[in-house]
């Protein structure tokens, strides 16, 4: 990374123009920073630098040469900015902004300059540079004595702090390692602050840019005193006075380091515990906001019917942070219902909304000082549009309090379009934006100019008559002013007062006494009023700066309505139902009722599988509280849709939604664990084993009978023998330690015999039907154990080649009338089922000519029984198909020395390398 002051500049330093000088002296005080440096109507870069930001922006460096000799530049256009900076924040740049601080008019010599901001991932608030309708927050770790000493004993660790610098949205909780992890899962952030002291594994999980601090604004005391200016810091625990105290001071940096940020008007201090928790594995696994599987849509893609950038980042983050407080789900979902039920109303809402503005981004930039007339015009329509939305809900009991909140501030809407024009310019130092009316000195000022410009205007007439020049023309140049102008053939008649101000080749122009008298009266009345029009402006946005806490409010209940609304949209367009919260259920540590305060959905549905499945099977779920059902079933037969429907249908519930069900009887849910496929992808340095069995460590030290387990085949990353003994145990604990209600799937069949030694364990399976030779997938739950598991059918939808597919139904063929045998003797129980078993469909439609089972049969073999399980054991996951093919060569050879094996009608073409003996 190129940052801080080009080395070629420091070392001849001595040499430099007092404009490279001052760039060098800027340049070093941000040395983690690229530089830019306006000069004329470009940033500049210099040097090396310049390089750099040539190289990432993609525009021409120029040879520049002064007194000093050659040196290289690059410019990026002020007016196009923007586009420029979005690609140093992608190479993970911070980029200084070092503007002219005073008018290079009246400077005298150099203009002053100075960093006016530091851009960067966390903290940019350039309306171009961020995504409407999600937050950009920079977050910051940090321990409590700032990495001095340990923590005291009793405190949380650490101290996580956030804050979105364009919202001015700051929050700050403590916690111990995994609360760390989870909760940055949860924020999100773009950048990231570490303070010293804490363990580099803590925040491993965080995929964001790291920015270091001078470890001083750690200090609790250095920390302390920024805090104070925006919060009383005794609130604090003394790891989160630290987080947000260094993370406020590095907010303040950013913007210029021009004091504490007016915009942050609160630290909310919040407990992770009071709202369902989801780590980075649920949200994940449940595919809440990231999906790169399949359709790639999300759950909030499926359900963000919101008007606005507001009511998108709330609908966010109500997702994110689902509730666990009984009454405040059921007042959402009263209000949801309320706008569900009513068409009109929400009809007249939305549209209501549809002319709203970023309320909570324009009262950013108006506390900033950085809004323009139009952003005030923004502010005013958007404040115009809530009476709109109040008077639609007006009836309405239960959007009564939302509607308290939803004050039109109509003092400062009336005050804005009193004051600003209704299409004001983009510049506010232009003129055009003040209204006539509202300054009676600035109406004086510029009627003077306008009086000016009529006297001018008629004055070609009067002159004409004056002079009799019938020709004579009154105009006006940039560079001359007003002028009469006369042809060379009437020179003789122009009259004394008359002063030569240019010469032409037909004709020669003049100025009178009374002309420049007027003309610098315009001139001079123009100049006040634009200067006196800025004025205004500027403290029409202090005095609408004053009122943040109001507009906040507002913004706040906005986001309510445009989120509340936009669920119920969900709901009636997808039909999903209000969920019934069973009584008794509180995952804050409420009574927890008696049994029936399990889930209870009725032909429930997958949200997001359902919009791109068009024959989705819905399905039921009765799992009572600490209820655990082991799923079996064929691969591809529903068993991850179903699990996950189920948790997200509890995850819809929690965050106020309706749910995509006939019927909904739901408890309050503390916490949603998943182990769940989707982690296989990233499992990044560590084996799919490892991460498998940490994710399991997390879900059983944590779950408590409030919480709901998803497991997907949990101890597949291992041999058979190790992965079923983890399944059988983790199942064994999560029923007798944790009570907590669990959704098993799994492949391992054995396992379902746990249901005959323990109470809450039940059986359930997806099953199948073959016709003409055919797997089909129901799709639907079904009471009991599945027999089998037709991964072998799968292979063969999969276009594994035929032969293989053959081989395979025959070994597996074999192994189940294996487990027959043993069976029947009693050392293996299975449940069965309806559906018919592996053996009959696998021998049915396939040429299977390997002898039928028999006891005494060369598969009792020890060779053939260790070739049977090392096939089982082979782990598909992790082995290359180049591997997988030498596995089968070697699975054949060993084979053909049992002396098993019949080939004939498996070799058509001999694809095995090395021929296999053929
Ligand atoms: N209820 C349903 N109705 C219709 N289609 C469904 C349903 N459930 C799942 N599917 C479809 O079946 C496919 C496989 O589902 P899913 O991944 O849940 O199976 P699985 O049993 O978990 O498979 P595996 O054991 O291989 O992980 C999905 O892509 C989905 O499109």
């Amino acid at each position: 990374m190129v940052t801080g002051a080009p080395a070629t500049m420091l070392d001849r330093r001595e040499e430099l123009t007092p404009m490279l000088a001052q760039y060098v002296d800027v340049a070093e005080r941000y040395d983690d920073a690229v530089v830019l440096f306006r000069v004329g109507d470009f940033y500049k870069a210099f040097c090396e630098a310049a390089d750099e930001v040539a190289r990432i922006c993609e525009l021409t460096r120029i040879e520049r040469e002064d007194s000093t000799g050659t040196y290289t530049a690059c410019g990026i256009p002020v007016d196009n900015a923007p586009k420029y900076l979005k690609r140093l924040l992608d190479a993970e740049y911070r980029v200084a902004v070092a503007d002219q601080v005073e008018d290079p008019e009246e400077a005298s010599g150099l203009v002053e300059r100075a960093v006016t901001q530091v851009l960067t991932p966390g903290t940019v608030v350039e309306e171009e540079l961020l995504a409407a309708g999600s937050n950009t927050y920079v977050a910051c770790v940090a321990t409590a004595a700032g990495g001095s000493e340990k923590e005291s004993e009793g405190n949380p660790a650490y101290g996580v702090a956030h804050v979105d610098v364009s919202t001015g949205e700051c929050a700050v909780t403590a916690g111990d390692a995994a609360a760390v992890d989870e909760e940055l899962a949860r924020i999100g952030p773009a950048e990231l602050l570490c303070g010293p002291g804490v363990d580099p594994a803590v925040v491993d999980g965080a995929d964001c840019m790291r920015t270091e601090r001078d470890p001083e604004t750690f200090e609790p005391d250095a920390a302390r005193a920024v805090l104070d200016r925006y919060a009383e810091s005794e609130r604090f625990d003394a790891a989160e006075r630290v987080a947000a105290g260094a993370l406020l001071s590095y907010a303040e940096y950013t913007q210029g380091d021009d004091g504490p940020l007016e915009y942050v008007r609160r630290v909310r201090r919040y407990d992770p515990r009071r709202s369902l928790r989801l780590d980075a594995t649920a949200l994940r696994g449940l595919e809440l906001f990231e999906n790169h599987v399949g359709s790639g849509r999300t759950l909030f893609d499926t359900i963000d019917e919101t008007r606005s950038a507001l009511g998108r980042r709330r609908l966010r983050a109500w997702l994110r942070r689902p509730l666990v407080d009984r009454e405040a789900i059921e007042a959402r979902h009263d209000a949801v219902a309320a706008f569900a039920e009513r068409t009109l109303v929400r009809e007249d809402v939305r549209e209501a909304l549809s002319a709203a503005y970023d309320l909570e981004r324009l009262a950013g930039r108006i506390s900033r000082g950085r809004a323009d007339a139009r952003d005030l015009r923004s502010l005013h329509d958007t404040l115009a549009a809530v009476p709109a939305i109040r008077d639609a809900v007006a009836d309405v009991e239960a959007l009564a309090e939302v509607r308290a909140d939803l004050d039109p501030l109509d003092d400062l809407r009336e005050l804005i379009d009193a004051a600003v024009v209704e299409e004001p310019p983009q510049e506010i130092t232009d003129g055009g934006v003040i209204r006539a009316g509202y300054d009676d000195e600035l109406d004086e000022v510029r009627s003077t100019a306008r009086e000016g410009r009529e006297w001018i205007a008629n004055l070609e007439e009067r002159e004409r008559e004056r002079t009799g020049i019938d020709n004579l023309e009154v105009g006006y140049t940039q560079v001359h002013g007003y002028f009469i102008e006369v042809t060379n053939g009437q020179l003789d008649r122009v009259p004394d007062d008359y002063t030569r101000r240019q010469t032409l080749k037909n004709s020669e122009r003049f100025y009178t006494p009374e002309l420049k008298r007027r003309e610098d009266e315009i001139l001079g009345a123009e100049e006040r009023a634009d200067a006196m029009e800025y004025e205004l402006f500027a403290d029409l946005r202090d005095r609408v700066a004053e009122e943040s806490d109001r507009i906040g409010a507002l913004a706040d209940a906005v986001a309510r309505v445009d989120a509340l609304s936009a669920l119920a949209t969900a709901a009636v367009e997808r039909d999903y139902v209000r969920p019934e919260i069973v009584a008794g259920a509180d995952a804050t540590g409420g009574d927890t009722g008696d049994n029936d305060d399990g889930i209870h959905l009725k032909r429930s549905r997958h949200p997001v599988v359902e919009e791109t499945e068009p024959e989705f099977v819905p399905n039921d779920a009765d799992l009572p509280r600490g209820t655990v059902a082991l799923i079996t079933g064929p691969n591809m037969s529903g068993k991850s849709t179903y699990m996950r429907q189920v948790a997200l249908a509890v995850v819809l519930s929690q965050a106020g939604s309706f749910v995509p069900a006939e019927t909904a009887r739901l408890p309050v849910v503390d916490r949603v664990f998943t182990r769940v496929g989707a982690s296989d992808d990233i499992a990044g340095g560590e084996s799919t084993f490892m991460r498998e069995m940490r994710e399991l460590t997390d879900v059983l030290h944590d779950a408590t009978g409030d919480s709901l387990v998803l497991l997907d085949e949990v101890g597949r990353g291992t041999s058979t023998t190790d992965g079923r003994a983890i399944a059988r145990a983790a199942v064994e604990f999560l029923h007798d330690e944790a009570g907590a209600t669990t959704l098993f799937a799994t492949h391992y069949h054995e396992l379902t015999d746990l249901a005959d030694e323990h109470d809450r364990v039940v059986n359930r399976h997806f099953a199948a039907t073959e016709r003409d030779g055919e797997v089909t997938f129901l799709h639907r739950i079904r009471e009991g154990a599945a027999s089998s598991s037709y991964g072998v059918e799968v292979a063969d939808l999969a276009g594994v080649p035929d032969s293989v597919v053959a081989r395979a139904h025959d070994l597996v063929a074999a192994d189940r009338s294996d487990a027959g045998d043993r069976s029947a003797a009693g050392d293996d129980t299975v449940e069965a089922t309806p559906q018919r078993t592996l053996d009959e469909i696998a021998t049915n439609g396939h040429d299977t000519s390997s002898p039928p089972a028999a006891s005494g049969s060369p598969r009792h073999d020890p060779a053939v029984a260790g070739l049977l399980t090392d096939l089982r054991d082979l782990s598909l996951a992790e082995t290359t198909p180049l591997e997988a093919l030498n596995s089968l060569h070697e699975f054949q050879r060993r084979a053909e020395e049992a002396g098993d094996v019949n080939r004939d009608g498996y070799d058509d073409d001999g694809a095995v390398p090395g021929g296999g003996g053929q």
